[in-house]
């Protein structure tokens, strides 16, 4: 759904880890054991509004945390994933490849996200954690279809709808 507020809403496709096992100022080295599996996430973002956010360093909240703002793919187990540092992401609009990209390229590992994260934040069992976004992030509109899937894993689709309340 694109909120009222927005003009320019984006897709990003992501990876997301579902942690099975919480933990505080988790090492690196056990970081994997925490996970307990993934899902294909949507990080929808107004990007109008972020950009707005991001020049007066106010938080991002009503960029990326709106209603309907992260669709969620069901529950993958890790065993389905044995290296989640090497899959391969992708995004269609309308039938069109507009996203596509491998889990390599991420700036930061799996295990360094979740370590550096549990620094911060005490991650519980069920919190899914996103890693970034591949390039080719665009515009979407009411009425597009939204096909995404991890390769050879699942696959997900949605049509854009508009608020209208
Ligand atoms: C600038 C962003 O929106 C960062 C983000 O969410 C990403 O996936 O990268
Ligand atoms: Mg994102």
């Amino acid at each position: 759904m694109v909120p009222l507020y927005t003009n320019n809403l984006h897709h990003e496709v992501e990876l997301g880890v579902v942690i099975g096992k919480g933990g505080t100022s988790i090492p690196q080295a056990a970081a994997m054991e925490h996970v307990a599996g993934y899902a294909l996430c949507l990080d929808m973002t107004a990007r109008d509004i972020q950009d707005e956010c991001k020049s007066k360093g106010l938080p991002w909240t009503l960029a990326k945390a709106f209603n309907t703002s992260c669709p969620v793919s069901e529950f993958i187990p890790k065993e389905r994933i044995p290296d989640p540092g090497s899959v391969n992401l992708w995004l269609k609009v309308n039938d069109k490849l507009r996203q596509s990209g491998c889990t390599s390229q991420m700036i930061f590992s799996i295990p360094y996200l979740i370590s550096y994260i549990s620094d911060f934040i005490t991650l519980e069992e069920g919190d899914l954690i996103l890693t970034g976004t591949p390039k080719g992030v665009s515009a979407v509109q009411e009425h597009d279809e939204l096909q995404a899937g991890i390769e050879d894993v699942v696959t997900m689709s949605f049509r854009v709808d508009r608020q209208d309340y």
